[in-house]
């Protein structure tokens, strides 16, 4: 038996179709386009790769990226004065400070400063709570983006168990939340759970959190599962996941490629919110699902 594979690099662009046009129905009616900042501290080449990768897919969408390089040795008051201006520019929706920051910089009084309302990551507290107690808000964009994949292999996730490996506050929490919102019975595991093979060989759905490369084997799933790997771990053999991947699809029903699974949800997902909040802050009413 073999797996199906989870296409999100195709789901993804699909996606931003969707998204340019209602970019352009937005700048016909609010006079400007979109605008989302992403700030970039150091030089950290994966980091580097990501920032052009958002920057293309934002203006492939229609919308304005404006990139904002400070070197890796920025006094952290000199990034709050930068964030504080973008909070107060009104040609910017979205404000991205590119992740992990370098270790003089606390990455809580950052994230904490950028105006909940153009946080299109979705870190800020505020949205967390938001998350939690299913106010309108802004979402994460990864777990959003395995949200989106799991509904499209499997409908309705209402009663199906799902096990989250991770307890990150930007996957495995906010993942754990979006399937509560949906109805799953939802178990996170972590690096101090206690026989993770059995705790995963119930689940129907398994997200993969971890940052460990293919640790989670094949073996240890449910036969027909549906398994996402968050996971982007580069070993000398390459990109992988966190999911063995021969392992998954000799099990698993459907399974998350890495490249070409969730990453480029998550890219679709950042300029989701990017348009959702400029329609927000302009009053414009987005016609037609994303
Ligand atoms: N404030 C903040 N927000 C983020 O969303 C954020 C961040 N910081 N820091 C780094 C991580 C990582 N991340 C990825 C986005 C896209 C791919 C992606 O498109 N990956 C492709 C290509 C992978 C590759 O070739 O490297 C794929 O999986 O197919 C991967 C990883 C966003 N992050």
């Amino acid at each position: 038996m073999t797996a199906a594979l989870i296409d999100g690099k195709a789901f993804a662009a699909g996606v931003r179709a969707r998204i340019a046009e209602r970019v352009a129905a937005f700048v016909g009616q609010a006079g400007r386009a979109p605008g989302l900042a992403v700030v970039l501290v150091g030089e950290d080449p994966a980091s580097a790769v990501y920032v052009r990768n958002k920057g293309r897919a934002t203006r492939e969408a229609g919308m304005v990226s404006v990139e904002h390089r400070l070197p890796a040795d920025v006094p952290q008051d000199a990034l709050l004065d930068l964030v504080d201006a973008l909070n107060a520019d009104p040609a910017i929706d979205g404000i991205l400070v590119q992740l992990p920051l370098p270790g003089h910089i606390d990455e809580r009084t950052v994230l904490t400063r950028i105006d909940p309302d153009k946080d299109v990551d979705g870190f800020h507290p505020v949205n967390a709570g938001r998350l939690a107690t299913g106010l309108p808000g802004f979402v994460p964009c990864t777990p959003f983006g395995c949200v989106m994949l799991l509904k499209d292999v499997l409908g309705d996730l209402s009663g199906l168990d799902a096990v989250v490996i991770g307890r990150s506050n930007i996957v495995g929490k906010p993942m754990a939340q979006l399937l509560i919102a949906e109805s799953c019975t939802v178990t996170v595991a972590h690096s101090r759970t206690r026989d993770l093979s059995s705790v995963i060989k119930r689940a129907d759905i398994v997200v993969a959190a971890v940052g460990r490369p293919e640790m989670i084997k094949g073996e240890w799933l449910k036969p027909g599962a549906t398994v996402i790997d968050v996971g982007i771990n580069r070993t000398e053999t390459g990109l992988v996941g966190d999911v063995d991947f021969a392992g998954a699809m000799s099990v698993a029903g459907a399974v998350t490629p890495v490249p070409g699974g969730v990453g480029p949800m998550t890219i679709a997902c950042l300029l989701r919110n990017a348009l959702l909040s400029a329609e927000r802050r302009e009053g414009v009413v987005g016609k037609g699902d994303l």
